[in-house]
């Protein structure tokens, strides 16, 4: 068994806990036995050949075995923190030099890619009931693609759409030609008709600086894409999942933000698009609910980060850990004073699907209810970059913190109220801020090489 600890995001009777609970590289299927290997031997022997097999085998002590050779052993934090029965070093590999950054190098005049490594991730082998058709819309951005990682890796069939304005493909070249695995060019504004059972409807930039770079795009993305997914999910009786937003709350006048709250929403603001976005696709969920009997799911997702998010995306993770790397100034907006709460991406991966197998229908908050003034944050990070630097021995510059204007209509504190998540799907975050921090710094630090 590769990690000893049940999914706690799940009760032992729901639909998740038979899916998550499979294990990666169990016994293979059996076969009469014929004088040629037969395909359960072949699976045996390119089994033991594979990369992954010590990995799993290791299980959740590897990153500890590791760590007396690894002079990169401290970059390694905290492992097996991932729900479900996956190791973390293998959900690690897709995204860290061994996988997905392994699969390019980067010259001044040219990028080469590499490919994925010679095999692919073992995916669960899941009984064909327990193997659901699962479309994941924006699986090619910085959240989605971790989502499709985790659910290849339970063993089901999983189907992108993207149209890659924020997303890309880089991010999931690791899957490309496995059988249980496609991705369509495609942008949900448009109608498309698929067969599925699950839908995970992620598409729609969330970075501030591109969801309001074209605003009425993003409102489009919001109602049609939306609409057309719910049509989608209707037609197909699939089960629908919206990923909404804290911004939902706008500049919250409630704090912490629980589900009951309405919210604070300047209508006629610049981070309207998203903001009423999101809104108007909670408002079309329930509606389809209400009228059509869709089966819905709605996680209200709080400020995320992680691995994978793009250098440029403009979020304050990103553009801090970014800076504080190349020793530039950090550029706190305001006065510092704002606060938000931060999550690392495999607590929300763990928090959607239990949500998704779960049979509760109102919004559920997903975040962390750490919380930090920016300024607080700005020297967590910086401080954080600091250390990572001199265990590489690295004396670069250290960043000074520069106040930049405000920016229109930010919300001046936010913070999750978690308790419904916990109590209706027993799921609460894993990761600290520090922790998830620690990783993502690792990952741009690479990224940054790379380039
Ligand atoms: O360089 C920066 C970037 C951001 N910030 C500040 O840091 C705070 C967080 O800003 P971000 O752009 O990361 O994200 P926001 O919290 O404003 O919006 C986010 O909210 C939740 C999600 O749904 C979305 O990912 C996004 O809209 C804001 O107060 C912002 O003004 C800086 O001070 N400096």
């Amino acid at each position: 068994m590769i990690s000893p600890r049940r999914p706690s995001g799940v009760s032992p009777t729901s639909n998740s806990m038979n899916a998550a609970q499979q294990i990666i590289g169990t016994a293979p299927f059996t076969e009469s036995p014929v004088s040629s290997p037969t395909a359960a031997e072949r699976n045996e022997r390119l089994w033991e050949a594979s990369p992954f097999s010590q990995i799993l085998e290791d299980g959740a002590n590897s990153a500890g075995q590791a760590g007396a050779e690894d002079p990169q052993a401290e970059d390694r934090v905290v492992p097996g923190k991932v729900r479900g029965e996956i190791s973390l070093d293998v959900v690690r590999s897709l995204y860290g030099s061994a996988g997905g950054l392994g699969n390019l190098r980067r010259s001044n005049s040219s990028v080469i890619y590499t490919g994925r490594p010679p095999e692919f991730p073992p995916v669960k082998k899941l009984n064909p009931l327990n193997k659901k058709r699962i479309l994941v819309s924006g699986g090619a951005g910085f959240v989605g693609s971790h989502l499709v990682d985790r659910l290849m890796l339970m063993g089901h069939d999983v189907i992108v759409v993207d149209n890659y304005f924020t997303g890309s493909k880089t991010n999931l070249m690791h899957w490309f030609g496995h059988p249980n695995f496609e991705v369509i060019r495609h942008d949900v504004v448009d109608p498309i008709m698929l067969e599925v059972d699950q839908i995970y409807h992620l598409a729609c930039p969330a970075s501030p600086v591109h969801y309001q770079s074209n605003p009425v795009k993003t409102l489009k993305t919001g109602f049609f894409g939306t609409y057309n997914m719910l049509g989608l999910a209707k037609r197909v009786k699939a089960r629908f999942l919206l990923t909404s937003t804290s911004e939902v709350y706008g500049d919250p006048e409630e704090h912490p933000q629980k589900e009951s709250y309405w919210g604070h929403v300047n209508c006629i603001g610049p981070r309207a698009c998203y903001d009423e976005g999101k809104r108007v696709a909670e408002a079309l969920t329930y509606s389809y609910a209400r009228q059509d009997g869709v089966d819905v799911r709605v996680a209200r997702i709080f400020n995320t980060f992680g691995p994978r998010m793009n250098w440029n995306d403009g979020r304050v993770v990103s553009n801090f850990i970014v800076q504080a790397l190349k020793g530039d100034d950090i550029t706190i907006y305001g006065d510092g004073s704002a606060t938000r709460s931060f999550q690392y991406v495999h607590d929300l991966v763990d928090g959607l699907i239990a949500l998704m197998e779960s049979d509760y229908s109102d919004p559920v908050n997903l975040g962390n209810p750490e919380e930090y003034t920016i300024k607080q944050f700005a020297d967590m990070i910086v401080q954080l970059v600091n250390e990572h630097r001199q265990r590489h021995g690295d004396v670069g510059k250290t960043s000074t913190v520069t106040y930049l204007p405000a920016v229109a209509d930010d919300p001046q504190k936010r913070k999750p109220d978690t308790t419904r998540a916990k109590e209706v799907l027993g799921w609460a975050p894993q990761w600290s801020a520090v922790d998830g921090l620690r990783e993502t710094v690792v990952y741009f630090h690479q990224i940054m090489q790379q380039s």
